[in-house]
């Protein structure tokens, strides 16, 4: 579905590598994750991934053909939620839908389950301008979907949005998933990563600096630690031990010999942990 090769990119008019000898491919039914801090180069990815940044080296295939050679119709194939969506703010958003459903040839999905689906039924005869950040992340995200294409970017789609709307937005993609439809999800979350994604890319600095299934990024690192709290010689201390090293702590074999745990929790290892441990960067 998609395949880049050795691809270096840069904005035109500049002379700095934004992104740096990045490969990887994603294949058909598949949610790829691009993770990584702000000004990592996921939404540079992004725009080269869906055409709007040509000015690359290397390959990029989508769909089958190289992106910078694409038809008009490489369009109708996939649908792009933006992560600042741009709208007809004197339109409503059944106006706009409608208006962006019309610059395509299929035949669009009908707005309005969706539209109650995201909670967006009673203003979606209201004109954008009014719409909150939240709404507007909302409206992007359906707009994405009406022409019910093949290929989904979505960057940062939970962002702005209420626990209780980015579940519904979540199970949504879950859903696209489960019709056959490719993924691109672009995000500092890692909960939503972990969540959605069947494989996630650490991107940092333009590069990919580990590439795998959320699972073996986490499992790749000792990643279970267990915290106790314990009495000796009459004083509370605490201690922090892998789960492997466990058996071979003293403190911990003689004071549960002696009955003298107070307190013991185990410590699964995040995503996010492992994130930096690899790249040696914090995701915000
Ligand atoms: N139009 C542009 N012209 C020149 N440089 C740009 C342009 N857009 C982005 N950049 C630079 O490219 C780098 C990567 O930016 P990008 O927006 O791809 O990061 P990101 O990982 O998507 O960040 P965020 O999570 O904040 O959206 C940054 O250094 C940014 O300043």
């Amino acid at each position: 579905m998609i395949a880049v090769e050795n691809v270096f990119a840069k904005y035109p008019g500049t002379s700095v590598n934004i992104i740096k000898d990045v490969s990887f491919e994603v294949g058909e039914g598949e949610i790829f994750g691009f993770l990584g801090p702000s000004g990592a180069g996921k939404s540079t990815l992004q725009k080269i991934l869906t055409g709007v940044l040509p000015n690359y080296q290397g390959s990029v295939k989508v769909l089958g053909s190289e992106v910078k050679n694409h038809s008009s119709d490489f369009y109708e194939e996939i649908g792009v939620d933006f992560e600042f969506p741009n709208f007809y703010n004197k339109f409503t958003a059944m106006e706009n839908l409608n208006y962006f459903s019309s610059l395509y040839k299929k035949q669009s999905l009908d707005p309005i389950p969706l539209l109650e689906r995201m909670d967006l039924l009673s203003d979606a005869n209201k004109k954008v301008g009014g719409y909150s950040k939240g709404m507007k992340m909302r409206l992007g995200f359906i707009r994405c979907l009406l022409h019910n294409p093949k290929l989904l970017f979505l960057d940062e789609p939970t962002s702005g949005l209420d626990p209780a709307n980015a579940r519904i937005l979540k199970d949504i993609v879950l859903e696209q998933k489960q019709q056959g439809k490719t993924i691109i999800l672009t995000t500092h979350n890692m909960h939503d990563a972990e969540e959605l994604c069947d494989r996630v890319a650490f991107i940092v600095d333009g590069a990919i600096k580990a590439l795998d299934s959320p699972q073996t990024l986490r499992k790749s690192k000792e990643n279970t630690s267990v915290e106790f709290s314990y009495i000796k010689n009459g004083i509370d201390k605490n201690k922090n031990v892998l789960l492997s090293e466990l058996y071979n702590d003293m403190d911990f074999m003689n004071a549960l010999k002696s009955s003298n745990i107070t307190k013991i929790h185990s410590k699964e290892q995040s995503l996010e942990d492992v994130f930096i441990e690899l790249t040696g960067r914090c995701l915000l």
